[in-house]
């Protein structure tokens, strides 16, 4: 049996984590309080609730109409890297020892603050928490682009500038029924041309034709959520199992899949975490890493994500190995910086436990 202490000190990658979806509550009462901004509830406790309650609602749009308040308590330079800050120190906390932590600078810009100023608050918050941190963590970021908005060339391009500045990607977010990955299409090309990294979110509330598109259109590196490959593979009464064209191209070529197992549940993406695409994903050995997707509205953490897991599917310390390492090889920073992670960090501590 795994231990909770255990649990909490296994080292874990983090590869899809909104930093606007993962404030603390108290933190956002504070904010709010300085800017005038009305909350549905004020006591950070009830707060935190309200946020878990409201983004259980069943379907995607819903549930991003509470990044309204986080999003509006992000508005300048002191506020975005306090809650850059606190972020890295409560995964580092959480035994997360690598993440890559995404938001949307374009929605921080109502205050007046320019895309720049924006990248640069949260990098100064980062390398704060960092410095501050319980345990050693490197956190790195991704620049989102609203796939509802039509800014994603100018954000790409703000995350080839930053590059070497602590931006390692970029990503699309945000409804994405009615706005397939293909929008974006220049945004994308130029990237592969920049020689760049990015994800898409992908097959969390719309199906395989979003995913074929970011895939084989968009060309992604790696998949947010994409629980909906799901749909593409075949399982009979005698137990065999079948892979379309599309699942088998994402496996063979060991796609990573993001899967944010708790915020599937709230959005309707899946039923349980018994019922869970993770489950025969795991089994059938496609890239799967495990991610929080936001803290806040889920009510949850990395370990608690892998107790879920663990009480689900029976998995235990070489399954969150697995599941780390995959998440490390998958990352945007550079291979030998991977690699020092996996053969520094990782391995070293598993070996330790499991003996
Ligand atoms: O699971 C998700 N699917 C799609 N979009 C999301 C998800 N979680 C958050 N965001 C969106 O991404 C923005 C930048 O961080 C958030 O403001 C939210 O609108
Ligand atoms: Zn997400």
């Amino acid at each position: 049996m795994i231990t909770p202490e255990q649990l909490t000190a296994a080292p874990k990658v983090l590869l899809h984590d909104h930093l606007d979806g993962g404030l603390r509550p108290a933190t956002i009462v504070e904010l709010a309080q300085e800017i005038g901004h009305r909350l549905p509830r004020t006591d950070a406790g009830e707060l935190g609730e309200w946020f878990v309650e409201s983004a259980d609602s069943g379907s995607l749009e819903r549930y991003l109409e509470t990044f309204d308040h986080t999003v509006a308590v992000m508005q300048n330079a002191a506020a975005i890297s306090r809650v850059a800050s606190e972020c890295v120190q409560d995964l580092a906390a959480d035994g997360v020892v690598y993440a890559e932590i995404r938001y949307a600078p374009e929605q921080h810009l109502t205050a007046g603050l320019s895309l720049e100023q924006v990248v640069n608050a949260v990098r100064e918050g980062f390398e704060h928490g960092m410095a501050n941190a319980e345990r050693p963590i490197v956190a790195r970021q991704l620049l989102t682009a609203m796939r509802h908005q039509a800014r994603s060339m100018e954000i790409a391009e703000l995350s080839v500038a930053y590059r070497d500045a602590g931006v390692v990607g970029f990503d699309i977010a945000g409804a994405e029924a009615g706005y397939p990955p293909t929008r974006h299409l220049d945004a994308f090309e130029y990237l592969q041309r920049e020689n760049a990294h990015f994800t898409i979110h992908a097959g969390e509330a719309f199906g395989l034709p979003s995913i074929w598109q970011a895939i084989q259109w968009c060309g992604a590196d790696r998949l947010g959520h994409g629980v909906r490959i799901i749909d593409d593979i075949t399982e009979n009464a005698d137990g065999s199992v079948e892979l379309g064209r599309l699942a088998a191209y994402v496996r063979d070529r060991r796609i990573p899949l993001e899967m944010c197992p708790s915020s599937n549940l709230q959005t309707g993406a899946a039923e349980s975490i018994a019922d869970h695409p993770i489950g025969l994903l795991t089994k059938l050995r496609f890239r799967v890493t495990v991610n929080t997707d936001n803290r806040l509205m889920s009510g949850t953490s990395m370990t608690r994500e892998l107790a879920l897991l663990a009480d689900a599917f029976g998995y235990g310390l070489a399954d969150f190995r697995w599941f780390a390492i995959n998440a490390m090889k998958s990352a945007f920073v550079p291979f030998d910086e991977r690699l020092a992670i996996i053969d520094g960090v990782i391995k070293p501590w598993y070996a330790a436990e499991l003996g």
